[in-house]
């Protein structure tokens, strides 16, 4: 039987409709990871305010693409009103031993992380002996923290005085048990000097009434966005309640992708709802309020602007407009998100003062090589002193926590020093638990396209794919290959099933308006497999998204946590399926190990994705070559020759040597019986990759 004749791309369309039929996954009630037992004396009682007694139950009137809004979640009656709970109720805190009770069973941990030099040394232990590690370690026991968590959304008003109108919103939202992110940061970052009782403060040596520069690792999908934007929120509605009323530009949120900023700015957009405060994504050409502008500067970014792209250059380029006519177009917001680049480019020397806090969501991302220099330089146009930063991400390196120290230190003055507290939600650096991982060998490119059809046509039975209901992600190395694979992909959709339209590439040559296209029809469910770059493997998160296709091996650790964390969010289940030949032997070390320590951290405890025989028998990869991994990916896939097609190599030839040989044959016919044929002879046979 002829393999390749199976995937043909006309894909049989009756029998497949099966294949295509559009599942919602069902809807989990209660978004927490953790379920460790533990809690004793007070179980019941938090089990009730934690909707325990409710959670998994699947909603029947759910429809996972629609807006919370328009289809509130049906909710436990016991969550919804917390009678003890009252607007101007005196705080109601937990003791110590129910606070330690409460952050273990939530796996949360706190760390006091100073600027100082045994903060450093405890950073730089892999260069230590391990004699000197140890000291460190005992000096960073002492500094653990057990702030006060957030028992309900309910006890956000009464306890820790949120806006009544933000609760409200989040209310509105279907928002009703917090996350583990949310149950700790949230305290810490609304109103420390609670959090944080004086005594236990004064042991410390903090001071945390100037409140506190803050680092969170929690897990994809764990809900990290609201645990930064309900403190920024509320941060400008309480200085408009105690201060000045004025809008001045109070927290900036950096993120890596346009495509993150859209969706941080809506999400922002639905709790400010009639708050009053303004919530604006940065685009080119936008001008906000900032310190140390020039005319010279103001019109070369005008003539600028006019060259960039058409859909961002809303900020008006009059170049005779008068000061005035130039501070009306203004863009005054509270809270401003964007990429590295796009506010770098306005600000070139100028500073933000009025900015008291500075949220770096995918931090570690945004303090590495890429961004590094972009995000050093809007970190220091932040000059007001009682900035605070907060950084946010699922994975952190140790040497972008030493940066963050390093930096902080640089801009502690000795009489002012704000505390640095990090908060880990279970493992660090490891996938969510609520996601199964699965790798799967296949003996040559062919074979993975193979794989993936039998993803994607479930009909064709087989057991070494795992079943994956739609809608997918599918991961490639480079935007040649996503484009390749979207091509040779898009007839296996049926026309009664949507045809091509189910099938979708996005990558960054896209223009923006094309991505935010595609991006959005994945949202409304119109795309049923999203082929991509690792443009989409950050902060994105497209409701019931069942699976992640790691068509292409990520090329490093993080990168498979960031692209297998866009399945299984909110405490939903997902699956991650990562396709591999031999070229990628060498590098898959550093994924299986992953795999096995977040099927560990789940609890799992059969071999799961990574049996042991072949965590022990591969290789182990160096330094020299993860660098290297990481920053080129797998050297086969890059260029030329890497391009994807279910045609063998032999057919490849054979295809183009015959055009080759038409081509030589219509030359010489062209030129004659006796010209010299050499240069076409010596191209002969030569394979030089396929146009698809
Ligand atoms: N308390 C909650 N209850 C129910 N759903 C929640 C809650 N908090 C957040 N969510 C939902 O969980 C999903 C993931 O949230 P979010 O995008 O903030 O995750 P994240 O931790 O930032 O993930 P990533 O690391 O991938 O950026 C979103 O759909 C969000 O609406």
């Amino acid at each position: 039987m002829d393999v390749l004749k199976i995937l043909s791309r006309g894909a049989k369309k009756s029998s497949s409709s099966q294949a295509f039929e559009f599942k919602p996954t069902p809807k989990i009630l209660n978004p927490q990871l953790y379920h460790d037992k533990g809690l004793k004396r007070k179980r019941v009682e938090q089990e009730i305010q934690f909707g325990r007694d409710h959670d998994e139950a699947e909603d029947p009137s759910l429809d996972f693409f629609a807006s919370r809004e328009s289809k509130p979640v049906v909710q436990p009656a016991i969550i919804l009103e917390s009678p003890k709970e009252k607007p101007n109720a005196e705080p109601s805190l937990l003791d110590d031993d129910e606070v330690r009770q409460v952050l273990r069973s939530h796996r949360l941990k706190f760390t006091l992380l100073s600027s100082h030099e045994d903060q450093r040394a405890k950073i730089t232990k892999s260069k230590k002996k391990k004699k000197e590690v140890s000291k460190v370690k005992a000096k960073e026991a002492k500094k653990v923290l057990f702030p006060q968590p957030l028992v309900s959304f309910t006890q956000l008003r009464s306890t820790w005085k949120l806006s009544h109108r933000l609760e409200e919103n989040l209310s509105s939202q279907g928002y009703r048990i917090p996350t583990e992110v949310q149950l700790g940061s949230l305290p810490l970052l609304i109103r420390p000097e609670i959090a944080v009782p004086a005594t236990a403060a004064a042991e410390l040596g903090v001071e945390a009434g100037n409140g506190i520069h803050f680092l969170a690792v929690a897990p994809t999908g764990s809900g990290k966005t609201l645990a930064f934007l309900i403190p920024a929120i509320n941060d400008v509605l309480r200085r408009r309640a105690e201060t000045t009323k004025d809008r001045v530009l109070e927290t900036i949120v950096v993120v890596p992708t346009r495509e993150l900023a859209e969706q941080i700015t809506n999400e922002g957009r639905k709790l400010t709802k009639n708050t009053g405060v303004k919530i604006v994504m940065m685009k080119r050409g936008m001008r906000i309020p900032a310190e140390g502008r020039t005319e010279i500067d103001d019109d070369n970014e005008e003539s600028n602007s006019e060259n960039e792209d058409d859909s961002d250059s809303s900020a008006g380029s009059d170049l005779d407009e008068t000061d005035e006519a130039k501070q009306k177009t203004l863009t005054k917001a509270d809270i401003l998100i964007t990429t590295p680049l796009l506010l770098g480019n306005f600000l070139k020397s100028r500073t933000l003062p009025t900015v008291r806090s500075l949220i770096l969501d995918e931090g570690d991302v945004l303090l590495e090589q890429r961004f590094l220099e972009q995000t050093l330089q809007l970190w220091s146009a932040c000059v007001n002193p009682s900035l605070r930063l907060r950084c946010f991400s699922a994975t952190m390196g140790a040497h972008i926590e030493e940066l963050i120290s390093d930096q902080l230190s640089t801009r502690n003055s000795s009489d002012h020093i704000i505390p640095l507290v990090r908060l880990v939600v279970g493992l660090k650096d490891t996938a969510v638990p609520s996601i199964g991982h699965k790798l799967v060998y296949c003996a040559t490119e062919q074979g993975k396209l193979f794989a993936l059809r039998q993803i994607l046509h479930p009909q064709s039975s087989s057991t070494s794919v795992p079943h994956i209901s739609l809608p997918i992600l599918v991961f490639t190395q480079t935007i040649e290959r996503a484009t390749a694979l979207h091509s040779e992909l898009k007839f296996d959709f049926p026309v009664e099933a949507g045809g091509p339209s189910r099938i979708a590439a996005l990558h960054s040559s896209l223009p923006d308006s094309a991505r935010s296209d595609i991006v959005r029809r994945f949202r409304s469910g119109e795309i049923w497999a999203l082929v991509t770059t690792d443009i989409l493997m950050r902060g994105l998160d497209f409701r019931g998204v069942s699976g992640v296709i790691n068509y292409d091996v990520p090329t490093s650790a993080a990168a498979y946590v960031h692209r297998v964390g866009r399945t299984g969010r909110a405490g939903g289940q997902g699956i991650a399926c990562t396709l591999y030949t031999n070229d990628d032997v060498p590098y898959l070390k550093t994924i299986a190990n992953v795999i096995s320590q977040s099927e560990k951290q789940a609890g799992k405890t059969d071999e799961g994705g990574v049996p042991k025989w072949l965590l022990d028998s591969l290789p182990k990869v160096n330094k020299e070559e993860k660098k290297k991994l990481k920053q080129r990916g797998v050297e086969s896939r890059r260029g030329n020759t890497s391009k994807i097609t279910t045609k063998s190599a032999w057919e490849r030839r054979k295809e183009n040597n015959r055009r080759d040989a038409i081509a030589s044959s219509k030359k010489r016919k062209l030129q004659g019986p006796n010209h010299d044929t050499q240069e076409e002879n010596s191209k002969d046979g030569e394979w030089d990759g396929l146009d698809d």
